[in-house]
């Protein structure tokens, strides 16, 4: 069966200022994003990684280009409409987690529920399932400084996960975890891929890349290359990785 095109980039550009001096992120990029794709994004550091996350879900504007969500443009919604978009379409998981420090786990989660007008009822009933999903079911009543890294993660996907988005963003989801918080946090959107959620992730590591249906290396602010596979299989990892180190290294 063809692959669906959920987001659709054409000759994307991005350009900062800073003083008189004019950096061009990204240039004249474009590429599309399958519907439940596991698309994991790499390239060096400074190659304009977040930035094209930014552009693709719509948490920052573009200098020129145009970016399809299941065929509209979003690029042109104006700042009430892209926030909306936001807040329902799609979810954005950090490397930093950006939990709220001083609500718990339970309310950090509901928080994008409640903000965006779900029935209170429902919106705690979800939380409640995806935090047993995530293994967190007991640490409702918690603050994020009484939790780990890794289980403030679990609680960060599950805030991603309330609104059911189309689509689940994640920049370097696992940069800021220990090995084991980092594999378990690959396992669940690894399951969650499975069950049929569309995944773009943001990573440096090699072995976290192999989670890839598709990888799409960054090189300059353009595409520097492709790589299809298809559902992760643990027996592939050793020739996954190897593929992908082919790749980023330049010997591809
Ligand atoms: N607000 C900004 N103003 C000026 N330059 C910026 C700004 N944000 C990013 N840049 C520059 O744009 C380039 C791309 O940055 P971006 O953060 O997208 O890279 P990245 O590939 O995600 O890097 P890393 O892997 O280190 O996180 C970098 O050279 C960065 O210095």
């Amino acid at each position: 069966m063809k692959k669906q095109a959920i987001i659709e980039a054409v000759n994307l550009c991005k350009t900062y200022s800073a003083g008189s001096e004019q950096f061009h992120a990204i240039r004249n990029l474009s590429l599309e994003i399958y519907e439940g794709d596991f698309t994991v994004i790499m390239g060096n550091s400074g190659s304009g990684k977040s930035t094209l996350l930014y552009m693709l879900s719509g948490l920052d504007t573009v200098t020129a280009g145009e970016v399809h969500f299941r065929g509209e443009r979003i690029d042109v919604f104006n700042e009430k409409k892209m926030a909306d978009f936001r807040a329902k379409r799609i979810g954005y998981i950090y490397q930093s987690i950006n939990l709220v420090p001083d609500l718990t786990l339970f309310e950090n989660i509901t928080l994008p529920g409640h903000i965006s007008g779900n029935l209170p009822k429902e919106v705690k009933g979800k939380a409640e399932t995806l935090m047993s999903a995530m293994g967190i079911g007991d640490l409702r009543g918690r603050l994020p400084f009484q939790t780990s890294g890794g289980q403030q993660q679990r609680a960060a996907i599950a805030r991603a996960l309330i609104n059911a988005p189309e689509v689940v963003f994640a920049d370097e989801p696992t940069g800021s975890l220990n090995y084991e918080h980092g594999v378990a946090v690959l396992n669940i959107l690894t399951e969650l891929n499975r069950k049929g959620q569309s995944v773009v992730m943001v990573t440096h590591d090699i072995q976290a890349a192999c989670r890839a249906d598709r990888l799409i290396f960054i090189r300059d602010g353009q595409v520097g290359g492709v790589l299809e596979f298809g559902k992760f299989d643990e027996r592939d990892m050793q020739t996954r990785e190897s593929v992908i180190f082919s790749l980023v290294s330049g010997k591809g």
